[in-house]
């Protein structure tokens, strides 16, 4: 993912600081905002908005010091402060426009040529469809031969009606006409696609605002490929004048280039970004949040996305079955299973590890296919559990082993699978214990008052990880356990038991039982 580097940076300048113990606390502060501040700037991020963070951190975490009186105290007042001002540089905290049911809501998309306007367009309209909206969208672009046929191609493939024209060389009168339909057809939301050029043309610019006299959007939306560096901040500031838009999508956030300009594009038009796109699949749409986007650079996981990203594709009542278990900070091993269901729908499993603590730098690596391949074990496990076994929290396991036997039996996988399983399902409940103690206002054992903080800090994952890598046999134990790995599980017994030489040399390991530790299971 874009700015995946940058996360990787800033994270280690934060971990570096929190592990130095021979400086003075302000020498230490400023390594680590030097290397933060590099890392910003060589990722494209304008000077200006650098170095208004860097006074920031510094200033509060100089004037908190004197607060906090213990070593730990410090440690998390330092993770903190760095990720609320990472958060402020990408939070313009602008409320954007909703969309209304019963209201015919019109929103105008503008943007440069190949930024990805049409693909987000469907991307959008699918999102709001998926959300009980009545959805149309509307093909302004006759400029570009082939326009028309692209936004009917996926309007088709997603099932949303359409309007364009092969004839009408008038985008302004295609627009009109569109709109109008739809209107009389009581669509609830109107999408109008309009076309992009090479360069900010003043000929573009004429086009976007007769578009939008005549449409009267409620919601223009500037789509901007977050991979053209600098020169977003500019195009932005162009299109601000002309299309004055209120809100941003920022494309190919799945690429290798750096981010930076997209986020300074953001802070130099005040206008908030309200998704993300990070793939060419439909469903490769993330709602962005500022703190959604922080945890994922920080590569601490980040469970609103997730529950987000599992409201567009999943069962509604699944979903909201889930997320009153959440709200009660529970998550049982049937709310597991819907959502690992769920989750081979959800396209490139990359994107979703992102969002799971811990996952996103072990799916680094391991291939795509094997990963897939361990998922469809883990719901062949889940598929082979009763209906009293699902719909506990996962003890019934602990006093009763033979289940786990019987199970593992059942999916053809061996005890080692169901035990991983039930582990992985531990994590997701202590993480919905934390959300409801967040959303109490109490404070998370972890780091506080971060909303979906699991009880495990970045500097501990990072850790733990740096340990894995430095130690390969674990590794792949690891690999195994969160559904990866090179060697298809450990070796089985009859097809059921694992090798519970290799188990028990695993769990006795003291780096494996201080990450079991550190995600709040026994072993
Ligand atoms: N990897 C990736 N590709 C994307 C994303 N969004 C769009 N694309 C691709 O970018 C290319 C251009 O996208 P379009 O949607 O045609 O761009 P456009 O802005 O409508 O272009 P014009 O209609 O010519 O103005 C297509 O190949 C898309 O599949 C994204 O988030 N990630």
């Amino acid at each position: 993912m874009v700015l995946a580097d940058l996360g990787k940076r800033i994270n280690s300048a934060v971990n570096n600081a929190l592990s130095n113990s021979q400086d003075d606390y302000t020498t230490t502060v400023d390594v680590m905002l030097k290397s933060i501040v590099t890392a910003l700037l060589e990722s494209d991020v304008n000077i200006k908005l650098v170095s208004k963070l860097r006074t920031n951190i510094r200033n509060k975490l100089l004037e908190s010091k004197s607060k906090s009186t213990n070593t730990a105290q410090t440690k998390k007042l330092i993770q903190k402060t760095v990720f609320d001002e990472l958060c402020n540089l990408v939070d313009c905290e602008t409320q954007p426009f909703q969309p209304k049911k019963k209201k015919q809501n019109i929103i105008m998309f503008v943007g440069l040529q190949g930024s990805g306007k049409t693909t987000s367009c469907t991307k959008l309209a699918v999102y709001y469809s998926k959300r009980g909206f009545k959805v149309g969208l509307v093909c302004a672009d006759t400029f570009r031969a082939g326009a028309f046929d692209q936004l009917k191609q996926n309007a088709i493939k997603a099932r949303i009606p359409f309007y364009g024209s092969y004839t009408e060389t008038n985008p302004v009168k295609v627009a009109a006409e569109g709109v109008a339909k739809f209107k009389k057809e009581k669509f609830e939301v109107i999408i109008v696609d309009t076309s992009g050029r090479h360069h900010q043309e003043e000929d573009l610019f004429q086009e976007m605002v007769e578009i939008s006299q005549v449409v009267k959007p409620n919601q223009t939306i500037m789509v901007l490929d977050a991979s053209i560096g600098q020169a977003a901040e500019q195009q932005s500031k162009a299109f601000k004048d002309s299309a004055d838009f209120g809100a941003i999508i920022l494309t190919k956030m799945d690429g290798h280039a750096k981010g930076g300009g997209a986020i300074s594009a953001v802070a130099a038009t005040k206008t908030p970004v309200i998704f993300i796109g990070t793939g060419e699949h439909v469903h490769d749409f993330e709602k962005f949040s500022p703190k959604s986007f922080v945890s994922k650079l920080l590569g601490i996981g980040d469970i609103e996305s997730l529950l987000e990203q599992f409201q567009t594709v999943s069962n509604n009542e699944d979903t909201k079955a889930t997320m009153e278990n959440i709200q009660q900070g529970k998550f049982t091993l049937l709310d597991f299973q819907k959502q690992m269901q769920t989750i081979m729908k959800m396209g490139p499993l990359s994107n979703i590890a992102n969002m799971i603590p811990g996952m996103g730098n072990m799916m680094n690596q391991v291939s795509e296919e094997e990963t897939t391949q361990k998922m469809k074990r883990m719901v062949f496990v889940l598929d082979s559990m009763t209906k009293q076994e699902l719909e506990s929290d996962g003890r019934i396991f602990i006093k009763e082993p033979s289940r786990l036997i019987r199970v593992a039996r059942g999916s053809g996988t061996t005890v080692f699978d169901v035990e991983m399983i039930l582990m992985q399902q531990q994590m997701m409940a202590r993480m919905a214990q934390s959300s409801k103690a967040a959303q109490q206002g109490g404070k998370m054992p972890g780091m506080p008052n971060i909303p979906g903080m699991p009880n495990v800090s970045p500097a501990m994952m990072q850790q733990a990880q740096q340990k894995l890598r430095q130690n390969p046999s674990l590794m792949k134990n690891m690999m195994n356990m969160f559904g990866g790995g090179q060697g298809g599980g450990l070796p089985g017994m009859g097809g059921g038991m694992p090798d519970m030489n290799e188990m028990m040399k695993m769990m006795q390991d003291p780096q494996m039982q201080q990450m079991a530790k550190q995600f709040g299971m026994g072993m």
